[in-house]
C-alpha cells in the first residue's frame, strides 16, 4: 500500500512551496487562476514523477518552482532562501546554481557540438570555458553513453542521444535538483525507457533530486513519490511502493 511523504522533518527542505497561487490575464480585464493554493516539499535526493490531466497545472508549478515565472500569491524557499525576497539578479544566480532543467525539446544549439552544448551553461555564467568545465562536461557525456559523440553536432544524433546531451548539460553545474518537464515526450519507447533509466542512475550515483512531469504512467510507478494535481490543486501525494 502507498505510504505518505513526510510532511515534517529535521532538515531543512531543499524546497518548500506554500500556498502557491497563480493567475493569468486573459482578455483586457480578466484573471484565471490555474493554481489555487500548492502546498509542496522536496527534501534532497528524491525521485518525484508530476502527473495530471493535461491543463491541471504542472508545467505551471515547474515554472514556479524553476523561478521561471513569478507566482501571484504564496510562498516558496529554494534551499533555505525566501524567493521573494530576492532580485532578478539574485533568482537567476539562485536558478543556476540550485537548479538544472530538461525539457520536451531539448533546446540544444545546433551549430555547437555535444560538448560545446554541455559547457554553454559555464560560458553563460562565467563568459569562459574552463578546462575544468571541459574536463566535467566530457565526463558526464561518458556517462550518459555519449563518449563517440563528444564532438557531433545535434543533427548528427538521435533523438534519445540528444535528449541524453541536454541531461548532461542540465547535470554540469552539479545542480541538488533537475526540473524536468516531459523529458521523454518526444521519444520513441526505447529511447524513451533508456533515458529514464539514466535518470534513475543519475539519481543513485549522484543523490540529485528529480521532479519529473509525466503522462507515461509506467514511468511515473518507477518514481519513488507521486504528486499528482488536478485542476491547480495536489490531489495525491504518495510514495510509490516498489517490487
Ligand atoms: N501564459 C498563459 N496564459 C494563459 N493561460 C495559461 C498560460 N499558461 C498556461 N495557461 C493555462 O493554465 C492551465 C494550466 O496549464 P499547464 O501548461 O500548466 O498545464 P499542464 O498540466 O502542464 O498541461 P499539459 O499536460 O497539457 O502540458 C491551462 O488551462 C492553460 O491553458
Amino acid at each position: 500500500m502507498a505510504t505518505q511523504p513526510p510532511t515534517a522533518s529535521t532538515t531543512p527542505s531543499l524546497l518548500a512551496l506554500q500556498s502557491a497561487r497563480k493567475s493569468y490575464n486573459v482578455g483586457l480585464a480578466s484573471e484565471v487562476e490555474v493554481l489555487h493554493g500548492i502546498d509542496l516539499q522536496l527534501q534532497a535526493g528524491e525521485f518525484v514523477a508530476l502527473v495530471g490531466p493535461s491543463g491541471s497545472g504542472k508545467s505551471t508549478l515547474l515554472n514556479i518552482l524553476g523561478l521561471l515565472e513569478p507566482m501571484t500569491a504564496g510562498r516558496y524557499c529554494l534551499q533555505g532562501q525566501e524567493t521573494s525576497q530576492l532580485s532578478d539578479e539574485g533568482l537567476t544566480l539562485l536558478r543556476r546554481q540550485a537548479l538544472g532543467f530538461v525539457f520536451q525539446f531539448h533546446h540544444l544549439l545546433p551549430a555547437f557540438t555535444a560538448l560545446e552544448n554541455v559547457t554553454l551553461p559555464a560560458l553563460m555564467a562565467h563568459g569562459v570555458v574552463t578546462g575544468q568545465d571541459k574536463a566535467r562536461a566530457t565526463e558526464l557525456l561518458k556517462a550518459v553513453g555519449l563518449a563517440q559523440a563528444l564532438h557531433k553536432k545535434p543533427s548528427e544524433l538521435s533523438g534519445g542521444m540528444q535528449q541524453r546531451v541536454a541531461i548532461a548539460r542540465a547535470l554540469v553545474h552539479q545542480p541538488p535538483l533537475v526540473l524536468a518537464d516531459e523529458p521523454t515526450g518526444n521519444l520513441d519507447t526505447q529511447a524513451s525507457q533508456e533515458v529514464f533509466t539514466l535518470l534513475r542512475d543519475i539519481h543513485a550515483s549522484q543523490g540529485t533530486a528529480f521532479l519529473i512531469v509525466t503522462h507515461d504512467p509506467r514511468m511515473a510507478e518507477r518514481c519513488d513519490r507521486l504528486v499528482e494535481v488536478v485542476d491547480g490543486l495536489i490531489a495525491r501525494d504518495t510514495h510509490t511502493p516498489h517490487p
